[in-house]
Parts: structure tokens; sequence; C-alpha cells
């Protein structure tokens, strides 16, 4: 019988199924960070147990470190209790690599693994952080799990699991100049809501998404979480592999071919059957901005806010009224009339060195907007930064009057530094715009890095097309 490829990721990881369904789950890659994995180690450490395989463990410290004055350490007590906590923990129990804070691969975890070759095709993957759906880009099955489980996955390097549904999102046709893999995440969601994704794990096929780099898939699956799927995933092909070649921990020699071989079976057969299909054409997609808080609530660049006076559900019209109070808009306004005050380059959604390109090419020779009182590029991880810099792309920021900063999820969320103040509007490349996310009443607005740049140098939203 034809499979899909989530059916043959779950087949190869089944330790156990009970006729119910429940079923014991084999892991491959442990991702650890600063804030899941505390109460995790304290557990182990108490029931006197060790990790069953620190070689499946890959750490860093990314969401309480700040992006810049290193040499002053983390200021805030609590924030760096987190991070030496985690140093403490790894260097008792060990693992298969550990990026500390300051370290030259230092970085948001969803950055690192990838580009380090430790997320490779096939495996299962879990991290204490809901955006472990980033490496499913690599055909693995990667979703984030709570600090209980990070600690049985810890003591036993298995988790118990029952399997979603499939649906199969397929974006066909190519994808217009300036529209990014954000903004087929963001139309995704447009269209099947937050909820959309619940009880299924989502693929992402058709020739667009063939046609995505890997940091674009990267993007993509790191958003499959906002449409309400614990995962998301795409087959394995060239691009894959090609960026696979040559990564720290991927395999070399004769047991980088054998890996390929496997690799290549990483797709879903001819056939297999699906519980959902949703379609959506490339050539509609149009750079997304979102208005409200939460992914849903997205338009593109050319619409006006929505009138919730037009909303016939009376659920959804309160919604969007709560949606636009706390946003401080009015309907039918343009969203290109909207002015911002911050923008947020950055986070595990956009912080590669592609992202980083896109959002340059605007800012190259341009200046950013007087009215715009900070504009941040975060790289995702130390080693991206060292690669934009080497292309330059540092010198072109600051030209322009933006910020380049060490790398750390930042803006992402309020745990460093790095925060809106109260009534403070961002273009942010993140992934979530709920209430005070950014910082306590703090107003998000979801958008790729090359229209969180162009919004930066006109100082209100802008469509990127115009500029590119
Ligand atoms: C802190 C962490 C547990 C959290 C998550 O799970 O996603 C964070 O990364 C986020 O993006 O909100
Ligand atoms: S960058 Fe943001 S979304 Fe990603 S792990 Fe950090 S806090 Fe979570």
């Amino acid at each position: 019988m034809p499979q899909t490829l989530y059916d043959k990721l779950w087949q190869n990881h089944v330790v156990h199924e009970e006729a119910d369904g429940t079923a014991l789950i084999y892991i491959d890659r442990h991702l650890v960070h600063e804030v899941t994995s505390p109460q995790a180690f304290e557990g182990l450490k108490l029931a006197g147990r060790k990790p069953w395989r620190v070689s499946s463990i890959v750490a860093t410290a990314d969401h309480n470190t700040p992006t810049d004055h290193w040499e002053e350490g983390i200021k805030d007590p609590i924030s760096r209790q987190q991070v030496e906590t985690l140093d403490a923990n790894i260097r008792e129990v060990g693992a298969l690599a550990y990026w500390p804070f300051k370290d030259m691969r230092q970085g948001i975890v969803h950055v690192v693994g990838p580009e380090n070759g430790a997320t490779l095709p096939g495996m299962t993957v879990v991290c204490g952080d809901s955006h472990t759906s980033t490496h499913g880009a690599f055909a693995c099955m990667a979703h984030g799990i709570g600090t209980s489980e990070v600690e049985h996955v810890m003591a036993t390097q298995c988790l118990i699991q029952k399997k979603s549904k499939s649906m199969l999102i397929r974006v066909e046709g190519k994808l217009g100049k300036g529209v990014t893999g954000k903004d087929v995440a963001l139309a995704i969601i447009g269209k099947i809501g937050t909820a959309g994704g619940t009880g299924y794990a989502i693929e992402f096929g058709g020739s667009a998404i063939r046609g995505l780099s890997m940091e674009g898939r990267m993007t993509l699956c790191n958003m499959a979480i906002e449409a309400g799927a614990r995962m998301g995933f795409v087959a394995v092909d060239d691009t894959t592999i090609n960026y696979l070649k040559d990564r720290p921990f991927s395999p070399k020699g004769e047991t980088w071919d054998k890996a390929v071989a496997y690799w290549r079976t990483l797709k879903s057969d001819e056939g297999a059957c699906f519980d959902c299909t949703v379609d959506l054409k490339a050539e509609e997609i149009q750079p997304q901005v979102t208005w409200g808080t939460s992914p849903e609530m997205v338009v593109p660049i050319g619409a006006t806010v929505p009138d919730p006076a037009k909303e016939a559900d009376p659920v959804k019209r309160e919604g969007m009224e709560r949606a636009l109070q706390y946003m401080g808009l009015t309907p039918n306004l343009e969203i290109k009339k909207i002015a911002i005050d911050k923008v947020f380059i950055g986070s595990c959604t956009n912080s590669r060195i592609e992202d980083l390109r896109e959002a340059a090419a605007v800012v190259r020779g341009r200046q950013k907007a007087a009215n715009v009182k900070l504009a941040l590029v975060v790289p995702g991880s130390g080693l991206v930064k060292r690669q934009a810099e080497a292309e330059g792309l540092d010198k072109i920021f600051v030209a322009a009057g933006f910020e380049w900063r060490e790398p750390g999820c930042s803006m992402c969320l309020a745990m460093n530094a790095d925060r809106l103040e109260p009534g403070e509007r961002c273009a942010s490349t993140s992934n979530r715009n709920f209430e005070g996310r950014q910082g306590p009443g703090g107003r998000t607005h979801l958008v790729s890095p090359a229209m969180a740049a162009a919004a930066g140098i006109a100082g209100h939203f802008a469509d990127v097309r115009d500029i590119l």
C-alpha cells in the first residue's frame, strides 16, 4: 500500500504500539535549551538516573541571552541563573554538542541544529519548545514537548504518542518576486486558521514548496505549529541533500552515500492517501502582514484592516474588535498607512543567512525612516552572523541605521532585554503576535524579512515589490 512520508517516519520509530494506537516512539535527536530543561535535569537527578543516550543531546542557550554587550554578561539575575543552570547541567551529564552563551556556534536552537547537520532526514527530533516543527523541513518527525516529557526522553529515549491524522498542503506554481516562505506560511494560516491543522501532521508539497530553499522550508515548517499542527514536514530532494553535505555532524564518506540512499526514500509514495488536502496557488500569494493578535489575522499588503461590522459570526466579530482595540487600529485603514515604531528581523522563523540577504537587498543604499526608533537585525546563530559579515551584510544594515546584534531569540519574546514598550508597534519577522508577546502592551505585525526591511525604510508598511 502506498505510504505517506508521515507513515514512513512513524513506522520507522515505533518501539511498541497498543491496540488503541498509543505508541512508544524512539527519539533520535533531543535539542535542549535553558528554559524548559532545568526541572527535567532536576527530576533525573532526584531519581538517580542518567540520560539514556547522551549523544542524542544537542544544547544551546538562546531565549535568555542578551544580544549586545556580551562582555558585560547577563545582567538580569533570573536569565543569568537559567543560562548558568543549563551550563552546569550539560557539563555534568554531557551532550553530543553544547554551544554555550558566547560560543561561536551559539544561537537559536532551531537554527543551530540544522546548520551543524545535527538535524538529519528521517530523524525524530524533539525539544521542549513548540517551534521544533522547524526541523520537519528535513523530512523529520519533529515536534515540541513539555518539560516532563523532556525528562521522560532523557530517561528512556522514548515518548508516548498517538499518531496524528495526515494533511497535505499543496502549493503549486511559482512564487512572485518578493514573495517568500514566510508569506506562504502566513497565507496558509490565513486560509485554514490557527486551528486548521489541529490533530494533523502536515506535509507541505507542490512545485512552489519544492522551489523553496531549505531556509524557506524551515520558515514554513516553523509556523506549522501556528496553524495548529504539532508538526509539518517536507520530503527529501536534492535541495535537502545539498544543504547537508559537509555539515559538521552530517555523515561522511561511505556512510554519507548510504544515508543519502535512505533519505531519498523519505517522500510520500505515488497514490498515498491523506486525511485532508488543501490547495493553494503560488501566483495568488502576496506579501502578507498580520493586523491582529493571532497569526490568522492576516491580509495581503495591498488590503485594508478588516471591518468587524462585516463579520456575521458574533464570536469572531468580538475577537476582531478586541484585537483592533489592542492593536490601536481602526477598521478599513489601509495596511500601507500603518506607521511603525520598531523593526525586528530575527527569530527561529527568519534569522538565517537567506533571510538576512533578503532584508539587506531592500535596505542597501537606503536609510531607516526617522519615525522608526529602533531596527534590530539579530542573526540566528554565531555562524549566520559570521557568514553575513563575510558578505558585508552587517555594513549594509549599519549604514542604513539598523542595529547589528549578537545571536539569540531577542525580541521574539520578552525573555531578555530586547522588547517593545507599551503601545509600540513593530514590524517583526517572528511567528507570534499574541498580546504582550514582544513586551507588555507591544503591538506585533508579522511579516517577512524583506517586508520588515521595507517598513523600516518607509516608516510604515510598504509593498516590497515596489522597492525591489
Ligand atoms: C520558551 C519556550 C518554551 C517557548 C515555546 O515553547 O515555543 C518559546 O520558544 C516560544 O516561542 O514561545
Ligand atoms: S526565536 Fe522565538 S519562537 Fe523561536 S524559539 Fe526563540 S522565543 Fe521561541
